[in-house]
């Protein structure tokens, strides 16, 4: 799918989809949980629906009532010896070391970008808790057997957090005994804290020392009682729309978590700094284009999926803004050093990086013109947003990638007065 973006003002009120970081680590939860689980607000990306499928493959039933999901389940329990995870790189990582419970030969693969994103740590995982794994050479499929040893680990942080999350979800609910896992080089700490916040809603009290050195107690049967969990509305789709109300309109982004652990919430914190007119009014964030957008100095090392939507606001703001955290970005759906820059370089934007930091000097109108998405959503929502302060249409190619977050991107853009037409 093609989809061509022309310039203009953004107008209107939207609400973006449920958090699909949430949304797996609930369902993960709600697999782990002998017992039922509804889940309200559920998402529905390729993510959230590729997580969906994992937890019935493993053993899970689900129904849906009322806009709401039903998850029943007994512990891990597969039906088939095959987990697909999509292009998901959170189902993956969370998944294998949930999975892994499983004493059978069972294989976890996916598609698309996922199968060229590497998973090396996760071999260092599942060797430590006693897994064979069959040919692994650090990209999926890969299949492993062999009963699981719940024991202390050591985790290298510096690529993903996800593999820690995935450890954390497994040994919570199978630790016989107090166990230990040490990190180094954590990274992505809120994705860590929601991780936290999701286990401690199923009853699961994990403690820390600074992100390096994790807690868990010994799995008590938490009975089998009904949880019910809400999953709060996404920050890293809804900062499209932020950004894209300051540099282009009046947008009100409903149901947002003010007080959340989601990463991508500190993009107020930017939106502070560069002087953008923004206020909460109850639970929705009302914010208005200004035309003297200053510019900010970010770290976005602990929130790299910001990175590209970040890079359009600089873009916008007078003068050169920093944007730190460049080794974030490689081993994501795209190398998002490398896509963020083709972006830049189609807007006409003078950039350039030194060490970790992109520098980029703000301009107050971009070209238009055709890009790849790179077959990254993240990318996708940037060009889009980007194409409303273009003096001529943004085309985007392989649009569709953008479903692996927000489906409905789109429909919404148009539905705030953004005129999109889908070419081919
Ligand atoms: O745990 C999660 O939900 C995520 C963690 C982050 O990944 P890394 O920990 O690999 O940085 C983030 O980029 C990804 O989109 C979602
Ligand atoms: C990197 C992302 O997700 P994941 O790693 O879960 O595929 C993302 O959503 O930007």
């Amino acid at each position: 799918m093609q989809v061509s973006v022309s310039p203009g003002k953004i107008h209107g009120t939207v609400c973006a989809p449920g958090s699909k970081s949430m949304m797996q680590r609930v369902c993960a939860a709600a697999l782990l949980h002998r017992g039922t689980t509804i889940i309200h607000n559920p998402g529905i990306s390729n993510d959230d629906k590729a997580a969906l499928e994992i937890i019935r493959q493993l053993g899970a039933s689900i129904e849906a009532r009322d806009g709401s999901l039903v998850i029943e389940s007994n512990g891990i329990n597969p039906i088939s010896d095959v987990i697909d995870c999509g292009e998901s790189g959170l189902s993956a990582r969370l998944f294998t070391s949930i999975a892994a419970l499983y004493d059978g030969r069972i294989t976890i693969t996916g598609h698309g970008s996922l199968l060229r994103r590497q998973m090396f740590e996760l071999k260092n995982i599942l060797l430590q808790s006693g897994k064979v794994l069959e040919d692994f050479n650090g990209f999926l499929p890969l299949t492993i057997s062999a009963p699981f040893h719940a024991g202390d680990l050591n985790i290298d942080g510096t690529l993903s957090s996800q593999y820690l999350t995935g450890a954390l979800f497994a040994l919570s609910f199978s630790a016989e005994k107090e166990i230990t896992i040490t990190v180094s080089n954590p990274k992505s700490k809120p994705y860590i804290d929601l991780t936290l916040k999701v286990l401690a809603d199923f009853g699961k009290e994990v403690t820390h020392d600074q992100y390096e050195v994790y807690h868990i107690s010994p799995s008590v049967n938490e009975g089998s009682g009904i949880i019910v969990r809400a999953v709060e509305t996404d920050w890293s789709s809804a900062a499209a729309w932020i950004v894209a109300g300051a540099i282009a309109g009046d947008i009100i982004i409903q149901h947002l978590d003010k007080d959340t652990t989601q990463a991508d919430a500190r993009l107020l914190d930017v939106l502070k700094d560069c002087g953008a007119d923004f206020h909460w009014e109850g639970d929705s964030l009302h914010i208005r284009q200004t035309n003297a957008l200053k510019s900010f100095s970010f770290d976005a090392t602990e929130c790299p999926d910001l990175f590209p939507v970040l890079s359009v606001l600089a873009g916008a703001c007078e003068g050169r803004s920093e944007i730190t955290g460049i080794h974030r970005l490689e081993h994501k759906e795209s190398d998002r050093a490398y896509s963020t820059g083709a972006l830049l370089r189609l807007l006409g934007l003078d950039y350039t990086a030194a060490k970790d930091t992109l520098f980029i000097e703000g301009k107050s109108s971009f070209n238009g013109g055709t890009i790849s998405s790179y077959n990254d959503h993240r990318m996708v929502m940037a060009a889009a947003i980007a194409a409303l302060r273009a003096d001529s249409e943004i085309v985007i190619e392989n649009a569709e990638a953008v479903a692996k977050s927000y489906p409905d991107f789109f429909k919404h853009l148009q539905s705030l007065q953004v005129r999109c037409t889908q070419t081919i």
